[in-house]
């Protein structure tokens, strides 16, 4: 598809134009008292996670238009050439394998003739031993202690994944473990991280696909001195430090030792990472066996995106309804709106997830989008977000479709007043919110309740809000791997329709690069060496002035 405009002229995507016309005013009431069993009829289930995509502005029609544009578009044989470990990572000429990372042991997916299955679980072997030693304070640090303290050291792809999954599975950690994740340069993230830890007792890991990455580096190298100012004895860094990371080189020139660090592989994207032994600082705080948990829910997602029919595929379902709003509503942004305290970072997961991966606007031929592609991605869980901007949600200009999660039973019962408990006072909200964005409040209902028809303009919703609602039993370990390979693979299915490569970055490049170019200006004395912007200099001026 290397011509511009090979997507758009697509039978489905000009059929899907002209039905957008006919569509885009019909409002969800009209399309729920049409087909009353509208609620119990679009729903799907998979890997333990149940979806119900009624509240969208659709009807049969458009669902099947838009699994017409999935299919046009190839992503059922885009997914197969994904899962068959085919470089489909065309830019950097790699496979594309998160999907491996949770095979089950004596599966085969190959790369480049080799077997990869028995490489993971090998290195889970290894992850899971030394979890258990230090969870069973067997590891000792340089002054016999034993660990106490972990701190995982990344960023991106090497510290969203952890801390999200982290925080959201802390139920389940080990309580004698405190866990901090640094990720920015700013040296107050590691300072206030590691200020109240004793560094006898500290384990760090330093997570880096690459080993290079500039802000990685720095706080590793400040975290060596942190410890070396209290142990003094450089020995004691192979007993504090291990590494995650694919470059064994730079581990060992670092001064970790190689037998102290944990491999992947270069097709396990960054933001695709955290089930690899970018995880080993989750492993520890759940142990082996609810990491094995979260890898069995993740491959659970992975065989129902592989074999469920499209129309009842979850990834795919979420996939298309994207593109509805994206590219036919013109709506720019998706809210992400966990019900559980547990997943406050999940939204902050996705954005990396998503936008990393779908913020691209060249085809994999080489030409210039003329559609829109990946949205931004936001959200905080509720109900916090109804107290700050639900409000824009419900009445601003703006079509926002949210993904509202929730969950049949909390992890910290705690009843109130009347026999409920505080999770029904929470799921109240998830039912509550998406009903009042679908279905609003009319200028009749309004005047009906007496308020002056002056105020009443006021106190309408015009609802048609759409929204995904997923629900679950729990939050464990298995619902939570399945969560995430639905995210996975929904970004999958739009970058397949929109052809373009989710799995590069090159976006974040030109900063690093010139960050690069900037950091020796700053420790020297005249003008700025670089011809920079009169802008950029001026500001490099007045930063190396008042800094003095
Ligand atoms: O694990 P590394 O190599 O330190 O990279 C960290 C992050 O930097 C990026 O390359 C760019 O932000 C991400 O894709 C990646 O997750």
């Amino acid at each position: 598809m290397s011509n511009p405009a090979a997507l758009t002229h697509l039978p489905a995507w000009q059929a899907l134009t002209a039905h957008f016309s006919a569509m885009q005013h019909t409002h969800l009431r009209d399309l729920f008292a049409a087909d009353p069993r509208r609620g119990e009829r679009l729903n799907a289930e998979g890997a333990g996670l149940y979806l119900d995509y009624s509240k969208h502005r659709v009807t049969d029609e458009t669902l099947g238009l838009l699994l017409n544009l999935a299919r046009e578009t190839g992503v059922e044989a885009k997914r197969d050439a994904m899962l068959a470990g085919e470089k489909i990572n065309v830019t950097e000429g790699r496979a594309v394998l998160h999907t491996a990372l949770r095979a089950p042991r004596g599966a085969a997916v190959m790369v480049d003739g080799r077997n990869v299955v028995p490489d993971v679980h090998e290195v889970l072997a290894r992850m899971a031993t030394f979890a258990d030693s230090v969870r069973a304070g067997q590891w000792l640090g340089f002054t016999g202690k034993p660990i106490r303290n972990i701190v995982n050291i990344g960023i991106g792809g090497s510290d969203l994944g952890p801390v999200m999954a982290y925080e959201a599975l802390k139920h389940y950690a080990q309580r004698n473990l405190t866990l901090r994740f640094v990720s920015n340069v700013d040296g107050t993230d590691l300072a206030e991280k590691v200020r109240d830890l004793n560094p006898e007792e500290t384990l760090v890991i330093v997570s880096s696909k690459t080993f290079t990455t500039q802000e990685t580096m720095a706080n590793a190298g400040s975290a060596r001195a942190w410890l070396l100012a209290a142990l003094g004895d450089e020995a004691a860094v192979a007993r504090h430090f291990v590494a995650v990371s694919t470059n064994a080189d730079a581990v060992g020139k670092f001064g970790i030792d190689t037998a102290n660090m944990f491999g992947f592989w270069d097709w396990v994207g960054g933001r695709y990472s955290m089930d690899s032994a970018i995880g080993l600082s989750l492993m520890l705080a759940i142990g082996p066996d609810g990491f094995r948990e979260l890898l069995a829910g993740f491959h659970e997602m992975d065989e129902h995106f592989r074999t469920a029919p499209l129309e009842a595929n979850l990834p795919v379902l979420m996939g298309v309804l994207g593109v509805w709003y994206n590219n036919f509503f013109g709506s720019e942004t998706v809210a992400i709106l966990p019900y559980d305290q547990y997943l406050s970072h999940f939204s902050a997961y996705l954005q990396q997830l998503d936008m990393e991966s779908n913020g691209k606007h060249v085809t994999l031929g080489g030409s210039v989008t003329d559609y829109q592609t990946g949205p931004v991605i936001w959200g905080q869980p509720g109900t916090n977000g109804q107290h700050a901007f639900y409000q824009l949600i419900h009445q601003g200009t703006k079509l926002i479709p949210c993904d509202f999660i929730g969950f049949a039973r909390t992890l910290n019962p705690m009843p109130v007043p009347g026999g409920l408990t505080h999770h029904d006072l929470l799921m109240a909200n998830v039912f509550a919110q998406t009903e009042a964005l679908a279905f609003g409040k009319t200028l009749d209902a309004v005047l009906a309740e007496g308020i002056d028809p002056a105020l009443a303009p006021h106190r309408v919703f015009d609802g048609n809000r759409p929204t995904s609602t997923l629900l679950a039993d729990q939050l464990t370990p298995r619902i939570l791997g399945a969560l995430i390979a639905l995210y996975e693979h929904k970004v999958f299915v739009q970058g397949a329709i929109w052809d373009i490569n989710p799995f590069d970055q090159w976006g974040v490049e030109l900063g690093k690069v010139l960050a690069g170019k900037i950091v020796p200006e700053l420790g020297s004395e005249g003008e700025p060496q670089l011809a920079h912007d009169s802008s950029t200099n001026a500001l490099i001026r007045w930063y190396r002035e008042k800094r003095a």
